[in-house]
């Protein structure tokens, strides 16, 4: 796995407060979401990845510039969508964006070329000499990515990209941030509390919370069940299937309506040949056989739960 950024035992703080605690993370080429619970840290990762926040203590590089002393080279490299509104009162989109440009370090001619071309593509290009002011909020939203895209980054971070948009235009503008990261090739860490979000543009995710790592990897291995369960849509309720394979060994519970969750030591498809064995000795129909996996929102709950405590030691008796 190729990474953009990678990052060990970073600490930021905000005088006092520890915001980010020894978080070591990679984040890897492609899209990743980055989730974590209210005040995980999220912002304030993105925030140092761009070297607006100077850690504390700690390594970090993106795109293999070290985060301590090349922000200017960094924000050449990196569009950030912030949460927030970021427009500039009285400015035209087109203006505003090509002045986004020239901060990326942009001539004036190409930045101007580029807002043009941006808009464009962010579905911006007939209101592009509208006051941004004027905007709607999913307008805003668009505006935002597009000053986040124009110097052409290689890495975009976006912070909460779907934040107040109605169900068209939030699914207008993950199809944006899908188009980016999966046509253009752009890298992209995703910041959002919308796990079907992420599942939408994310391959991968990181989860941190309390300002350290809970959980890295392939969407699809952290919602893979231990011991590789299958489930099984007979077409009828059997409770013959449910003897035959506790007689094979098989843990058996019935999940819904006619679907079957088993277990059985052994290889995805060795499970699966068993449970077909199975069906066929008992007489019942398989309708359907998948692999067992829990939802985004259930691996997440596991990743940010509290940690057990260390149990207190004993004091030594006299
Ligand atoms: N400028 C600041 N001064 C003091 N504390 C801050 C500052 N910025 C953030 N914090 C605190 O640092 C912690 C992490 O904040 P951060 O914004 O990075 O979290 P987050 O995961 O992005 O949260 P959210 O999902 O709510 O946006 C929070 O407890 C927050 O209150």
């Amino acid at each position: 796995m190729s990474v953009v950024a990678r990052i060990q035992n970073l600490v930021v703080q905000y005088g006092r407060f520890t915001a980010l605690n020894g978080l070591t993370c990679d984040i890897p080429e492609g899209a990743t979401g980055l989730l974590g619970p209210n005040g995980a840290g999220k912002t304030t990762l993105l925030k140092t990845l761009l070297g607006f926040v100077k850690p504390a203590s700690g390594t970090g590089e993106v795109l293999g510039i070290d985060i301590r002393t090349g922000d200017r080279a960094i924000r050449q490299k990196i569009g950030l969508m912030p949460e927030q509104d970021c427009h500039i009162p009285g400015m035209s989109a087109v203006s505003f964006v090509a002045y986004a440009g020239e901060l990326a370090g942009m001539p004036p001619e190409q930045a101007l070329r580029r807002a043009h071309e941006v808009l464009e593509y962010c579905g911006l290009g007939e209101a592009r000499y509208r006051n941004v002011e004027t905007y709607s909020t999913g307008m805003k939203q668009r505006i935002k990515l597009a000053q986040a895209l124009v110097h052409g980054p290689k890495l975009l971070l976006l912070d909460e990209p779907t934040n107040g948009l109605d169900p068209a235009g939030r699914e207008d503008m993950l199809e944006l941030v899908r188009s980016v990261s999966h046509g253009k090739g752009v890298n992209v860490l995703v910041s959002s509390h919308v796990l079907p979000d992420i599942e939408r543009v994310c391959d991968r995710v990181i989860v941190i919370m309390g300002g350290q790592l809970r959980a890295a990897g392939t969407i699809k291995d952290l919602k893979r069940i231990e011991g590789h369960p299958v489930d099984v849509e007979l077409r009828e309720v059997s409770p013959e299937f449910v003897k035959t394979m506790r007689e094979r060994g098989a843990n058996v519970e019935l999940l819904k309506f006619t679907t079957y969750r088993v277990q059985l030591p052994g290889l995805p498809e060795e499970v699966a040949r068993n449970v077909i064995e199975g069906a066929l000795k008992s007489r019942a129909q398989v309708r359907g056989l998948t692999l067992a996996e829990r939802s985004l929102e259930e691996a997440f709950l596991d990743a940010v739960a509290p940690l057990p405590t260390p149990a207190p030691s004993l004091a030594p008796t006299a």
